[in-house]
């Protein structure tokens, strides 16, 4: 039987949408928009529906589509308080999409539905509801608008009509936006968002969490079949802490019968300041093993070659920072390579406040096969410490990254501009200056990279 492909026709219904859609490109173009959509019942027809007109690209960052409940939390950080108590169709659930969307993205609005396109009505909800969210950041702010349409029509032209909505409404509602016709989201929402976002909870029970995260190690450990775990130990309390628990978990798997064994390694540029703080942390943390491992030589000679290699400095600062880096990249090889001849995961340190203000080298410390500490406030880490037994000297100690030998033992919350009070009160949902909190959301935004896999085409 031949195949006849039929001629090229557009169907009667979808030509005026071309209008729609080069008017909506140019919009996006005119106000230098790069759009993130979030889409469930339209599973990913808004970002399809734009593309096809060309020069369309410029503007899109990403198209999800976030199907089922796990998704909307594991992609957006929806809450699931809010799919329990507003349910899945909901602008509640939409407008978290949204912010989800918009801020864990690069893009500067994002559109969000979730809706029931039928046939069938679901949970007492008629067939064609949907409910959008569209959400914008302006000017360091966020503005958040829904609406709940209904549209009439089988599955997919109900499919449709909500896409080319959604995308109709953007230029109304960016419009309102600019002409300042809407309010800014809350702060509260915002910092709430992230909050989940960086799974963090207000209040811990310490030993809980140390039964938890030991067992956690101890489990994932297991189940990727290898047999060791690697962690450079600093001297400062978050590898104090994470070096603990690693012990505890391999020495549990030893009571399970199942060889286990942890790695604790040295890893000075040069002599360290705080040496003597580093062996106090080994003293206490009784790792199975300690390797010492000095990365001056290896860094040194990297910056070295690179400088005969051609690459300059603006000064000497830059310079400085630049192998500040390497010296984390330096520890992350020797870790790894630790791993590599023992089946060993590398364990990172990085927690909730780190993470939010991406205070950490990409590749370098963000480094790691598995993150024991993550979702914890610094005040956490260190509630962790007190109940592990810790040398209070070292869980009570100043955070240094201590990565810049013009700098030595810089305090983070210098570098950061920020204190970690009140990092941890803005990730736990409590008051902080304004002055604070737009210098947090800014670095939060401006450091999602570092959060997530690199940029694909
Ligand atoms: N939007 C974007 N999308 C994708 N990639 C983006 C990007 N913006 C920058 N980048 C890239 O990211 C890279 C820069 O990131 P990165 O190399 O990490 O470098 P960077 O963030 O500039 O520096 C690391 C910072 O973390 C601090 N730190 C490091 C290590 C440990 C600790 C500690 O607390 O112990 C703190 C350190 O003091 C410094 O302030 C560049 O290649 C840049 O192009
Ligand atoms: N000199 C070092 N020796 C071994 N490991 C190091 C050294 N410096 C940094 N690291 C590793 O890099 C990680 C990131 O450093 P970071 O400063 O964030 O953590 P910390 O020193 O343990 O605690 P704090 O943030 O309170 O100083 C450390 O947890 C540790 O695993
Ligand atoms: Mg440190």
């Amino acid at each position: 039987m031949a195949l006849v492909t039929p001629p090229a026709r557009m169907h009667p219904s979808r030509r005026p949408a071309m209008e729609l859609l080069r008017q909506v490109r140019d919009y996006l173009q005119d106000y230098s928009l790069k759009l993130a959509t979030a889409e469930s019942c339209t599973a990913g027809l808004i970002a399809s529906e734009l593309a096809r007109v060309p020069g369309s690209g410029q503007s899109m960052d990403c198209g999800l589509a976030v199907y089922s409940p796990e998704a909307k939390q594991r992609y957006l950080s929806v809450s699931a308080q809010t799919l329990e108590r507003c349910g899945l169709t909901s602008e509640a659930t939409s407008k978290e999409m949204a912010v989800g969307a918009l801020t864990n993205n690069d893009a500067n609005v994002a559109i969000a539905n979730t809706g029931i396109a039928g046939p069938e009505p679901h949970d007492g909800i008629p067939v064609g509801t949907v409910c959008f969210a569209w959400a914008f950041r302006y000017e360091q702010q966020i503005y958040l608008i829904a609406e709940t349409r209904h549209f009439s029509g089988d599955r997919n032209e109900v499919r449709l009509a909500a896409a080319h909505y959604a995308l109709k409404r953007l230029m109304t509602h960016h419009a309102a936006v600019v002409e300042g016709e809407v309010s800014a989201v809350a702060h509260q929402a915002h910092q709430a968002h992230i909050q989940t976002a960086l799974r963090v909870v207000p209040a811990i029970d310490p030993q809980q969490e140390v039964e938890r995260r030991v067992m956690f190690l101890y489990r994932q450990l297991l189940n990727s079949g290898q047999k060791s775990l690697v962690l450079g130990i600093s001297g400062g309390v978050d590898s104090t802490v994470a070096g603990r628990l690693a012990q505890l978990a391999v020495e549990k798997a030893r009571q399970e019968g199942v060889s286990a064994h942890f790695y604790a390694m040295r890893l000075p540029y040069d002599t360290q300041h705080d040496e003597a703080d580093a062996q106090q942390a080994l003293a206490f943390i009784k790792p199975d093993s300690v390797l010492s491992v000095n990365i001056q030589a290896a860094s040194d000679a990297m910056l070295a070659s690179l400088e005969a290699g051609g690459l300059g400095f603006t000064d000497a600062q830059q310079r400085d920072f630049v192998l500040g880096n390497i010296k984390a990249r330096q520890r992350m090889v020797a870790q790894y390579a630790v791993a590599g001849a023992n089946a060993g995961l590398v364990v990172g340190t990085d927690q909730a406040a780190e993470a939010l203000m991406g205070f950490f080298t990409k590749y370098g410390d963000g480094a790691c096969d598995i993150a024991p500490l993550t979702g914890l406030t610094k005040a956490q880490v260190r509630q962790l410490g007190a109940v592990l037994g810790a040398p209070e000297a070292l869980v009570e100690k100043q955070p240094t990254a201590d990565l810049e030998t013009l700098k030595p033992q810089l305090a983070d919350e210098e570098a950061l501009g920020v204190s970690y009070a009140d990092i941890d009160a803005f990730l736990t949902g409590k008051q902080v200056s304004e002055e604070a909190r737009a210098t947090m959301i800014q670095t939060y935004q401006r450091s999602a990279h570092k959060r997530h896999l690199p940029i694909t085409p």
